[in-house]
């Protein structure tokens, strides 16, 4: 029997029919993969599993059982646990009040600490998992306060454990430790769900796995190792992606940017490097690398201590943010959600926030045509999902709300570099493809684009050159026809360490 089952499982939200008729099993010692693009229903299947939404209709049940949750507390009792994207914790409480909060033990009416820390403890020996029971949250990693999460599920007897894109925060060594516990809880016997959009990491972990499109359940694979690549993608967006990097040579022109020497507090060995105009530079390198520190140091997010930045042989003031936008150079950076998403206005005002600073379109609250315009052509090329423009970005899929925000950079008027950190970090297969066909486009009409990325297949399929950073350093260059993993990660890793050692999802 299997343990999980939703049938025929119906959501709508105003203007969007989130799922629709959605039916599939998962089995204990299963772990089934859920993938589609972004606001494909993913997620709120999670919300609706772990009590969080109520659906319009069908079941769900576990063990042949229906259940009708009103609450998360429902779910939990049932022995359902969801490890959302956004983690729920209290950051001042240490690891062992986390995982037994409300359900602390107590001794002559107080709580027990030793205990508490104890019988945690004893559970993370189990699993498998190296944290002190006293450690402060706040004190914590994300990988870490995950961790916690885990163990908290565990140990509330969880048997059925579903993961809402666990790994897009994750460097290359916490993803490695949270699949080795993913894995274990699979031998446990217990129901796993896993939400991810990299492939790579789905082949690896997943047994099953369940596609969706647009609300509705396209197929269910028992064994996802038997699917191609190319079905899964073709199944999710709904056509054919021959060649998802797009890659076309580009004629490049004279040097265009120049980082002379650039340094700070926390790269103190000086830096240089160039761009041509028509040219695509990756940048790759472990987490902690320096590359985003780098990126922010050129465009003067963060001090300087020294060196300049040239364009078309003119110094940038480094004078902040602003005067790098003045002078056409823009950065998307990496959290883009929490950099600068304004969450109640509407998914046209947040892509036309910088044209209106530039005071191309008019006041506030005048929807100016061209405004219009320019939301509803990023809406179709990045294949937003949203009823229309006005919808309020707080309420789109965490997918298309990055999507939106990386619109807005991509609409900057006087563009001549743009630098991308992590631009495809959580967006789907689909609109990856389209991300690439912009950075071309961009790329071409001459200016400079600099790509940050820990996705080295990514990297190496979009740049005409990489330049790989280690320990806050540029370790190496490699041409587009010398790059290859083997090169790039012997540039990346530490001396001495195993090409073979750091997986590469
Ligand atoms: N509270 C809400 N109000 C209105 N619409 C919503 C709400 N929650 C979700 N939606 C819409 O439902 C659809 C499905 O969203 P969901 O978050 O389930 O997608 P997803 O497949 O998890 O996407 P992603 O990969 O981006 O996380 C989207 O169009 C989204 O905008």
């Amino acid at each position: 029997m299997a343990a999980l089952q939703f049938d025929q499982i119906t959501k709508t939200f105003p203007g969007v029919k989130a799922l629709n008729g959605v039916s599939f099993e998962a089995r204990p010692g299963q772990v089934m993969g859920l993938l589609g693009e972004n606001g494909a229903g993913k997620s709120t299947l999670l919300k609706i599993l772990g009590g969080q939404y109520k659906p319009d209709g069908g079941r769900l049940l576990l063990d042949g059982r229906e259940h009708r949750f009103s609450s998360a507390a429902d779910a939990i009792a049932a022995g359902v646990a969801i490890i959302h994207q956004e983690l729920q914790y209290v950051a001042e409480l240490t690891v062992a009040e986390n995982v037994l909060l409300g359900r602390l033990p107590t001794r002559f009416g107080l709580v027990d600490h030793a205990a508490a820390r104890r019988q945690v403890a004893e559970q993370l020996a189990r699993i498998g998992v190296d944290l002190d029971p006293a450690a402060r949250l706040s004190e914590l990693s994300i990988a870490q306060r995950q961790m916690v999460e885990i163990c908290k599920a565990v140990m509330q007897d969880a048997k059925v454990i579903a993961f809402d894109e666990p790994t897009s925060s994750l460097s290359h060594r916490e993803t490695d430790i949270l699949f080795r516990l993913v894995k274990r809880l699979r031998a446990e016997g217990r129901t796993l769900i896993y939400i991810s959009h990299r492939l790579e990491e789905l082949y690896e972990l997943c047994d099953a796995c369940t596609i969706f499109r647009d609300g509705r359940k396209i197929v269910t694979h028992d064994v996802m190792a038997q699917v191609p690549r190319e079905r899964l993608i073709a199944d999710m967006v709904g056509r054919e992606l021959q060649d998802i990097y797009d890659y076309r040579p580009r004629a490049h022109g004279p040097v265009r940017l120049e980082a002379r020497g650039l340094h700070s507090a926390r790269l103190p060995a000086p830096l240089s490097f160039a761009v041509r105009g028509g040219e695509v530079l990756g940048f790759f390198g472990l987490v902690g690398a320096g590359r985003s520190e780098l990126m922010r140091l050129l465009y003067g997010a963060d001090a300087r201590r020294g060196g300049e930045v040239l364009l078309d042989g003119h110094a940038v003031p480094s004078a902040g943010p602003s005067a790098a936008i003045a002078a056409g150079i823009v950065l998307c950076p990496e959290d883009r959600k929490e950099q600068g998403i304004l969450a109640h206005a509407s998914v046209a005002e947040n892509i036309n926030i910088s044209c209106r600073r530039h005071g191309l379109a008019g006041g506030i609250f005048l929807r100016h045509g061209q405004e219009a315009q320019r939301a509803d052509a990023f809406i179709q090329k990045l294949r937003i999902k949203t009823p229309n423009r006005e919808q309020e970005i707080r309420l789109l899929s965490g997918g298309n709300q990055q999507k939106v925000i990386l619109a807005r950079w991509l609409a900057e008027p006087g563009l001549k570099v743009l630098i991308l950190d992590e631009p495809t970090r959580g967006i789907d297969v689909g609109a990856k493809n389209e991300i690439y066909k912009i950075i071309h486009d961009v790329a071409a009409a001459g200016c400079c684009v600099i790509v940050i990325s820990s996705e080295l297949p990514e990297v190496l399929g979009i740049a005409d050159r990489l330049i790989v950073m280690r320990d806050g350093r540029i370790s190496g260059e490699l041409p587009r026809d010398q790059a290859n993993e083997t090169a790039a990660l012997a540039l990346a890793l530490p001396d001495g360490a195993p090409a073979a050692a750091a997986a590469v999802h």
